[in-house]
């Protein structure tokens, strides 16, 4: 029977990869006893944007099985590594990215790592903001200092579940940088290879606004997966932003989506919505996907400045739900590239 359980999920397509779970590899266990189907799958990603959507598809296609009167679908997850990982240990580098400054670059980047730790991954925070290091404010440690292992290596501080480094616990507060592109160049290098990172399956990295020399040093330093564009949807920003998708794309860098944040404002009072800044604006970037639009939230700010990302301290606020959904949108796109190019039939059990 196990046979035609087996046969019967393999009619089921990973609906993002477009490839059946059987062949993908992702069926960790299939079994019947006593007419009930036991089915575990392992997802390409703990934050897996279309879980409902595989479970409902799985227990339907174990049902057709004759003598299945019932089913049991339980989930584990492994982030598939690409070919080449970034750095030792650490599957998928993502660089998230804007145009022009203040468009809430940082605050994206530090709800997407805390969303992504929520739902089960291993994820590790680098601002590489260095002249606007705001990370280790907005994950509350803004007076922890790093500091170096055993084997002389940075140690990443931890808070909410993310492995960080910021430039604000290397330096003393309120000093300002004024590095040079080559001191830059080295200090990324240093987060990146000499810090004890351990194993990651993302490590994010906040990158400074604009299209300068950290973000190049970044693109020639380590083999990214891709990056992430964050926009408001008014036209002064977008026209940074392109600016920001024409340096990804010169740098071969894979451009993984685009947020709009600030994209609406619902007055709290009234629930009347008002697009203050044009939503919907980021379409006008092109055929990029839309992995969310966040909403302008007096508690986004609010929760940053005390140190608790949004989507921890208010989970159910629209922006929360908007920020968490577009971390699992980011996680499903990193699987997409990842197994897009694979053999025809993988391990099987
Ligand atoms: N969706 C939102 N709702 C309300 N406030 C927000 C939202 N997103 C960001 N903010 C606030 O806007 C300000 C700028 O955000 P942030 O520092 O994340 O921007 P940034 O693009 O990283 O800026 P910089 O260019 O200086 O690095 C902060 O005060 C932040 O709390």
């Amino acid at each position: 029977m196990r046979d035609a359980l087996m046969a019967a999920l393999s009619t089921v397509n990973d609906p993002e990869l477009h490839r059946d779970l059987v062949s993908l590899g992702m069926i960790e266990h299939a079994s019947v006893d006593a007419g009930v189907a036991h089915v575990k799958v392992n997802l390409t990603t703990p934050a897996c944007p279309l879980k409902g959507q595989i479970e409902h598809d799985v227990r339907a296609a174990a049902l057709t099985v004759p003598g299945v009167q019932e089913a049991v679908i339980t989930f584990g997850a492994m982030v598939r590594p690409p070919a080449q990982p970034a750095l030792p240990g650490v599957k998928h580098v993502l660089l998230v990215g804007s145009g022009k400054g203040g468009v809430g670059k940082s605050s994206v980047a530090v709800n997407l790592a805390a969303s992504l730790a929520m739902d089960g991954a291993r994820v590790g925070l680098l601002d590489a903001d260095v002249y606007g290091p705001s990370v280790a404010h907005m994950l509350g440690q803004s007076g922890a200092k790093v500091t170096a292992n055993e084997e002389r290596k940075m140690r990443p501080l931890d808070a909410h579940g993310v492995r960080f480094i910021s430039m604000a616990n290397l330096s003393p507060a309120g000093q300002a940088l004024v590095w040079r592109g080559p001191m830059l160049h080295s200090a990324i290098q240093q987060f990146l290879k000499d810090a004890a990172w351990g194993d990651l399956d993302y490590l994010i990295v906040d990158l400074p606004p604009g299209t300068g020399d950290v973000q190049l040093s970044l693109t020639q330093t380590i083999q990214v997966t891709g990056a992430v564009i964050v926009t408001t949807p008014q036209d002064v920003a977008l026209i940074d932003a392109t600016r920001a998708l024409d340096m990804f794309r010169k740098a071969s860098v894979p451009v993984l989506g685009v947020i709009e944040n600030m994209s609406y404002f619902v007055a709290p009072d009234t629930g009347i919505t008002y697009d203050i800044f044009g939503r919907g604006g980021s379409r006008k970037l092109g055929d990029h996907t839309l992995l969310g639009e966040i909403p302008l939230e007096v508690s986004v700010r609010q929760d940053a400045d005390a140190g608790t990302p949004a989507v921890l301290a208010h989970p159910d606020s629209p922006a929360a739900l908007a920020l968490r959904q577009a971390a699992r949108a980011l996680a499903g796109q990193v699987s997409v590239r990842t197994l897009a190019h694979l053999p025809d039939q993988l391990t099987v059990v």
